[in-house]
C-alpha cells in the first residue's frame, strides 16, 4: 500500500477539484462507474484483482503539509488547500469481491461521494486496478493451463520497477502457488520459495561440490539447478548423486530445475534417468521465458514437467500490456449522466447501476445483466449496442455482484488475504464455461442491460443530440 497516495495522482484531477471548489458545487453529490472494455491477452475473461490494496490505499487518504506546499507552489489557491488541509474521503463504493470473474462494461464497482472526492481519487483507483486485475488475469490463464501443476513466479527481476510487489501479490490472487519476491511474501504474507542461480553453481570448483554444500545447508528444501554446464551427462546424474545422499540421511530431495534447450525433451530425458535410479519423488520444474501458451504446449507434448517457473511473461502482462479500464461519471445529484462518442462502443451507461450475474441451476454463469439500481430484476438483457440481440433471463438465478465496502469512507468489510481472493477466483472460474476460458477465439460472454435502462441511455442520447 502506498502510505502517501494524495499526490499519486494525475494534475487534471486537481485542478478539476479546485475548478469544482471555486464553483460552488463542492458538495454536490456524484456516481462514477469503474468498468473495462477490452479483454487483454484476447482471452475470455479478468480476474478482478486490487480491492483490498484500493480500499486500504483510501482509508489512509489525506494530505500533508510538505504536499499541501509543493501544491501551492504550483499555484493553486490557499483557500482550496485549506479545503485540502482538512480532506478526509467519504465516499461509499460498492465493489464485486477481489477474485471476481468479470467481463467488459460490466461496472464492477461504483464510487458516491462529492464531486471533489470522486474526482480526486480517479486515477489512484485506476491505477491499482487496472495493474492488478491484468497481472491476476495473466496468473489466472497460467494456472489454468498448467492444471494441476504447481506455477512459481519468478517475475520481480523484470518487473516494471516497483509494480513488480503489486505484480506478485496480483499473480497469487489469479492463482500461482507462491513467489520468489521476498519483499511481496513480506508485506502480503503469501507464501515464498524458489530454487537456485547459475552463478552458485559456477562459484564452485564444480557442480557436484555445488550440488552437496546445498543439500547439506538446506536438505528439506532442495531444487538443484541442472543445466550450468551438461544437463544430461552432467547436471541430472550429479543431482541423482546428491539426491542419494541425502536418502542416506533420511531426506528427500524435492527437484530439479531445466532452465534452457528443449524442456520436453530434457524433462523426457531427466525424468527417465532419475526413475531408474528410484527416484520417482524428485520433481522436475522448468523456467525459460514461459507463458500460459508454452505451458499448454509442454503439457500437450505430455513433457513430465511438476512445476512452472515463470518471470518476465507473467510480471509485465506480456503481450497485453495494460487492463484498458475506465473512471466515467454516471449521475450528479439524481441526474442521469452519460458521455457519448463517436465510436458508438464507448457511449457509457447513465444513472446508478447495479449488477446481476445469472446462473443455470448447477451454477454455471450464463451471463451477466446491468441494471439501474432501483429495478427489481429484469427478464430480457438486451446487447448494449444491438438490442436486435437479447436473451431471456427469466429461467436463471440473479445473484447482485456489487457489495457495499466502503460507507462515508470506512471500510466495511474483513479485506480478503491474497490466498482468500485466489480461492474465490477458482471458485468462480470453475462456474465459467470452458470456451469462455480457452485461449484461441473464446467465446464471448453475455454482458447485457434492463430494458429500463436501455430506455434511460436512448432517452438522454436523443436530448444531447
Ligand atoms: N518443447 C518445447 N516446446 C515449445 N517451446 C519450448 C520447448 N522447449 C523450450 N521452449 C521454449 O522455447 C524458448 C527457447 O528459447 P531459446 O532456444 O532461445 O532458449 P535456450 O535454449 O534456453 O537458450 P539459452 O541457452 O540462450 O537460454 C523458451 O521460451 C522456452 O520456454
Ligand atoms: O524467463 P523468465 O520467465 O523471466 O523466468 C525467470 C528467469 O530468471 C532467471 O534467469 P537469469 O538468467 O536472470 O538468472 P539465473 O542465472 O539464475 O538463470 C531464471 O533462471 C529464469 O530463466
Ligand atoms: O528461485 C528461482 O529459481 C528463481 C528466482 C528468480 C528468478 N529465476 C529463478
Amino acid at each position: 500500500m502506498l502510505a502517501r497516495p494524495a499526490l499519486y495522482t494525475d494534475y487534471y484531477e486537481l485542478t478539476m477539484a479546485q475548478g469544482y471548489y471555486l464553483a460552488g458545487r463542492k458538495d454536490e453529490q456524484a456516481c462514477f462507474d469503474y468498468f473495462f472494455r477490452d479483454i487483454p491477452f484476447e482471452g475470455g475473461y479478468v480476474i478482478f484483482a486490487g480491492l483490498s490494496n484500493l480500499l486500504n490505499t483510501l482509508e489512509h487518504f489525506e494530505y500533508h503539509e510538505d504536499e499541501l506546499a509543493y501544491l501551492s507552489k504550483e499555484g493553486f489557491r490557499d483557500d482550496f488547500l485549506e479545503y485540502l488541509r482538512n480532506f478526509k474521503l467519504d465516499v461509499d463504493i460498492h465493489a464485486a469481491k477481489e477474485g471476481e470473474v468479470i467481463f467488459p462494461r460490466t461496472p464492477i464497482l461504483r464510487v458516491e461521494g462529492s464531486i471533489i472526492e470522486t474526482q480526486i481519487l480517479e486515477t489512484l483507483l485506476l491505477n491499482i486496478l487496472n495493474f492488478e486485475s491484468l497481472i491476476a488475469t495473466k496468473a489466472a490463464r497460467m494456472k489454468y493451463a498448467a492444471g494441476d501443476h504447481k506455477v512459481l513466479d519468478f517475475g520481480l527481476r523484470r518487473a516494471q520497477g516497483l509494480g513488480g510487489i503489486q505484480a506478485s501479490k496480483a499473480a497469487i490472487i489469479g492463482g500461482v502457488e507462491a513467489t520468489s519476491n521476498v519483499y511481496s511474501s513480506f508485506v502480503h504474507n503469501t507464501p515464498a520459495s524458489g530454487t537456485m542461480a547459475h552463478s552458485w553453481i559456477q562459484s564452485f570448483d564444480d557442480e557436484l561440490t555445488a550440488f552437496r554444500k546445498y543439500a547439506e545447508y538446506y536438505p528439506e528444501n532442495c531444487i538443484l539447478l541442472v543445466d550450468t554446464y551438461d544437463t544430461l551427462a552432467s547436471g541430472v546424474p550429479n543431482a541423482i548423486t546428491v539426491a542419494k545422499e541425502l536418502e542416506e540421511q533420511g531426506y528427500k530431495m524435492k527437484g530439479i530445475r531445466l532452465d534452457s534447450g528443449d524442456l520436453a525433451y530434457f524433462s523426457r530425458k531427466a525424468r527417465r534417468q532419475l526413475d531408474e535410479a528410484g527416484l520417482e519423488y524428485v520433481k522436475i520444474a522448468v523456467s525459460n521465458q514461459l507463458d500460459e501458451r508454452l505451458i499448454k504446449s509442454l503439457l500437450s507434448q505430455k513433457a513430465p514437467i511438476d512445476l512452472f517457473g515463470v518471470g518476465t511473461r507473467l510480471v509485465t502482462g506480456h503481450e497485453s500490456p495494460a487492463l484498458d479500464g475506465v473512471y466515467k461519471l454516471s449521475a450528479i445529484e439524481d441526474e442521469p449522466k452519460l458521455k457519448i462518442s463517436e465510436n458508438i462502443e464507448k457511449n457509457t451507461l447513465p444513472g446508478r447501476k447495479k449488477v446481476l450475474r445469472y446462473s443455470s441451476n448447477d451454477g454455471t454463469f450464463y451471463g451477466d445483466g446491468i441494471l439501474l439500481k432501483n429495478e427489481q430484476d429484469a427478464d430480457t438483457i438486451f446487447h448494449p449496442f444491438y438490442p436486435a440481440k437479447h436473451a431471456d433471463v427469466t429461467t436463471y438465478n440473479a445473484e447482485p455482484l456489487l457489495q457495499p465496502v466502503m460507507e462515508n469512507g470506512d471500510i466495511q468489510i474483513e479485506l480478503p488475504s491474497p490466498s482468500q481472493s485466489a480461492a474465490y477466483a477458482q471458485k468462480r472460474l470453475a462456474k465459467l464455461n470452458p470456451e469462455h476460458k480457452r485461449f484461441e477465439n473464446p467465446h464471448i460472454y453475455k454482458v447485457g442491460i434492463s430494458q429500463k435502462l436501455m430506455d434511460l441511455r436512448d432517452e438522454l442520447t436523443k436530448n444531447i443530440k
